[in-house]
């Protein structure tokens, strides 16, 4: 059974909701999901599965979250060839710079070798049902690469 590990970073609650979403989708596709909070992992332990899938949301003017940096940073590092990845998450329409923090981490997953399973997918604030619809068809298509 392929193994996908989702890593999220989340202060107020929306992308590890928009991170339960995806990991429940996965799992009525019979994937084996693990997911993680960003500061209990490594981002080496990406190396153990088949699909990769970060959430993060995107705070001061386009930055990446505190917690997530040194994950970010080692992930860069790595050589995930052979991995699928993919990364959602949450952010503000507000902010110039919304969901920045999504497009970094997939300039990183490109930079570490991974390919992309499937289009990234922005969720103003909390995932409604629209957005519900697109992570499942994020979870869908990124679970058919596999
Ligand atoms: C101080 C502050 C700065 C923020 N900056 C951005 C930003 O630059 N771009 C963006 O898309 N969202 C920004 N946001 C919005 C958050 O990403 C958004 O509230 C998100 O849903 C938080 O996710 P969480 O509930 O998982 O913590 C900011 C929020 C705060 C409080």
């Amino acid at each position: 059974m392929a193994l996908a590990k989702i890593v999220y970073a989340s202060l107020t609650g929306n992308t590890e909701e928009i991170a339960d979403i995806v990991a429940e989708a996965l799992e009525n596709l019979d994937l084996e999901v693990e997911q993680e909070e960003c500061t209990q992992v490594d981002a080496e332990d990406f190396l153990d599965a088949d699909i990769c899938i970060v959430a993060t949301y995107t705070y001061d003017d386009g930055e990446l979250p505190d917690d997530i940096v040194d994950f970010y940073e080692e992930l860069q590092e790595l050589d995930l060839s052979g991995k699928i990845f993919g990364v959602v998450g949450s952010g503000d329409t507000f902010y110039e710079f919304f969901c920045k923090s999504v497009d970094d981490f997939e300039a990183a997953f490109v930079k570490a070798g991974a390919t992309k399973g499937a289009d990234c997918v922005k969720v103003d604030l909390a995932a409604e049902e629209e957005d519900i619809v697109k992570l499942e068809a994020f979870a869908k298509t990124i679970a058919s690469k596999a």
